[in-house]
């Protein structure tokens, strides 16, 4: 990083030896030194007393009188704001006092004036000149000083992160993201990109989204697009055959002679993929331990405060592991996840937890340091049959799937810290899952989590042929479609688990706030995939 120059004239004005002011070093590829570099110092900036320096970023708040103007300038690198204070005979001093300006200023950092607002912020920077500012049409701006419900925000999805909120969240969530690639780098796992693209429905439950194309270029189609044929699940070649729309100039048409929009990856079937799973294992089953880390799809018509139609999954994969290797991974990791926020970022879990959830910080330390607690599906049931106090809308019996309110009261009110239920029935799982000995349940654990319930689910994988044949017809599944997938047992079978972690659902866990459209930049939900 390159250091900034010390200016002595500046330095001189405050009664500073130049030679004990130290630097603040400008960023590498930015032209401005990072408030979170003066503000994040032990010593909250004052070693750097009587520098020179750059700092841009945004107008929070600003106020004038005659003699000196006062800005709050916040540059997304912290929560903190700058307090940066301006003298009237500065050239653009007038104009840079509404909230939502822009300025690239120099100054130097000096001492605030009181003792009191010294107790606020050890430095403050005196403006020398204005390099840029960007001004601010302050009665359509919607982001004014006022907070704003998240909700209100949603409607200002790509003003949003210049909010305290939206960026702190921001910066949490690249944190969790780094963590996650630290963690299991760490531990010797690779990170393999798996499609977006698919025609496997990995949890086998048509929550799809299906890929079509704006039709404005027949002839370049024409040259694309292969006469081949589509087999769908549940079908024979010759039935496909004659489903399969017709080719008219290389494109398909239905029966009435109209183009066919349903078959319209080149011909073809597509969707977005609802987890990258069965195909990392393919690279579990030959490079060992790997995971991969991307967006999902579910085409689920849900308008909960849990979840998205788009959303990020991590999903590790591990050969020669079994369920308990796989839960032993997955505790780790959450583990890792929040002492890794405690320790990068503390400054914005501190902000969310004032703001929205006065326990986040406390819950991280919690969830850090204490070991999760095991059931078996069975134990839980009997579990929450036990409980008195509330009457659940879902009657809790064995063989039901946990609703949400089962999985946050046994989190919240029973044992309150994260639960992990393991060998659920086999009927309420999907496919993959390996049969455990007793004919009824599946090697299958989700990790619950006070606030949200389900953070992660997985399992051990039936790396048995024949077994996997057998759960795909008991599911009335298809086999053609995984035909791939069995050769992973055909060729070289191993015991293999893995899991996926809802990276939103961490975040929500991790700082509290309430509705996960709060927590991904650009949330996408039935009726929204705009901007
Ligand atoms: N990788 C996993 O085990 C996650 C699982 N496929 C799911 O979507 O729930």
């Amino acid at each position: 990083m390159a250091d900034v120059e010390v200016e002595p004239v500046a330095a001189k004005m405050e009664g500073l030896e130049v030679e004990k002011v130290a630097s603040a070093p400008m960023e590498k590829y930015s032209q401005r030194v990072l408030v979170k570099t003066i503000l994040g110092r032990e010593d909250g900036g004052v070693g750097l007393l009587g520098q020179t320096i750059i700092v841009g970023g945004w107008v929070k708040t600003g106020r004038s009188s005659a003699n000196v103007s006062f800005v709050e300038l916040n540059d997304g690198s912290c929560p903190a704001n700058l307090q940066v204070v301006v003298e009237p005979h500065i050239e653009g001093a007038s104009h840079v006092t509404l909230t939502g300006t822009s300025i690239l200023v120099e100054g130097f950092l000096k001492e605030p004036p009181t003792e009191e607002l010294k107790l606020k912020q050890k430095v403050e920077l005196s403006v020398v000149k204005f390099i840029h500012i960007g001004t601010v049409d302050s009665k359509n701006y919607p982001i004014s000083k006022t907070r704003l419900k998240l909700e209100t925000l949603r409607e200002y999805l790509h003003l949003r992160p210049r909010t305290n909120t939206i960026s702190a969240i921001a910066r949490v969530r690249n944190a969790l993201a780094f963590a996650s690639h630290t963690f299991f780098n760490q531990n010797k796992f690779l990170y393999v990109h798996t499609p977006i693209l698919t025609t496997s429905d990995c949890e086998g439950a048509g929550e799809m989204f299906q890929v079509t194309t704006l039709l404005n270029d027949a002839e370049k189609r024409k040259q694309e697009i292969p006469p081949t044929l589509m087999v769908m699940p549940g079908e024979s070649q010759p039935e496909a055959l004659a489903k399969a729309p017709k080719l008219i100039a290389g494109i398909p048409h239905r029966e009435d002679g109209k183009i066919d929009y349903t078959a319209d990856f080149f011909a073809r079937q597509a969707f977005l993929t609802v987890s990258g799973q069965l195909q990392v294992e393919g690279y579990a089953c030959a490079l060992g331990s790997v995971y991969t880390f991307g967006p999902t799809f579910r085409a689920e018509n849900s308008h909960t405060t849990r979840h998205l139609a788009e959303f990020w999954m991590i999903e590790p994969e591990i050969a020669f592991a079994d369920l308990k290797d796989d839960m032993n991974c997955a505790e780790d990791y959450i583990k890792f996840l929040c002492q890794w926020l405690l320790d990068h970022c503390l400054d914005d879990m501190e902000f969310l937890a004032k703001m929205y959830d006065k326990t986040a910080v406390e819950r991280l330390r919690m969830v850090a340091s204490t070991p999760f607690v095991r059931i078996t599906y069975t134990e839980a049931v009997e579990t929450l049959q036990k409980v008195k106090k509330k009457k659940f809308e879902k009657k809790v019996e064995w063989g039901i799937d946990l609703a949400s309110e089962h999985e946050r009261y046994l989190t919240e009110e029973i044992y309150k810290k994260p639960v992990i239920v393991y060998n659920y029935p086999k009927d309420i799982k999907a496919f993959y899952m390996r049969l455990n000995d007793d004919g009824k349940t599946v090697a299958a654990m989700d990790v619950l989590v006070p606030k949200v319930g389900e953070l992660v689910g997985g399992s051990q994988r039936e790396e048995r042929l024949d077994v996997l044949i057998q759960r795909l017809e008991e599911m009335k599944l298809p086999k053609e479609p995984y035909e791939w997938y069995l050769d992973l047992r055909r060729f070289g079978t191993v015991k293999h688990a893995g899991f996926g972690l809802g990276f939103e659902r961490m975040i929500l866990f991790a700082t509290g706030i309430e509705n996960i459209r709060d927590v991904i930049p650009f949330p996408r939900y039935p009726g929204r995939a705009d901007l």
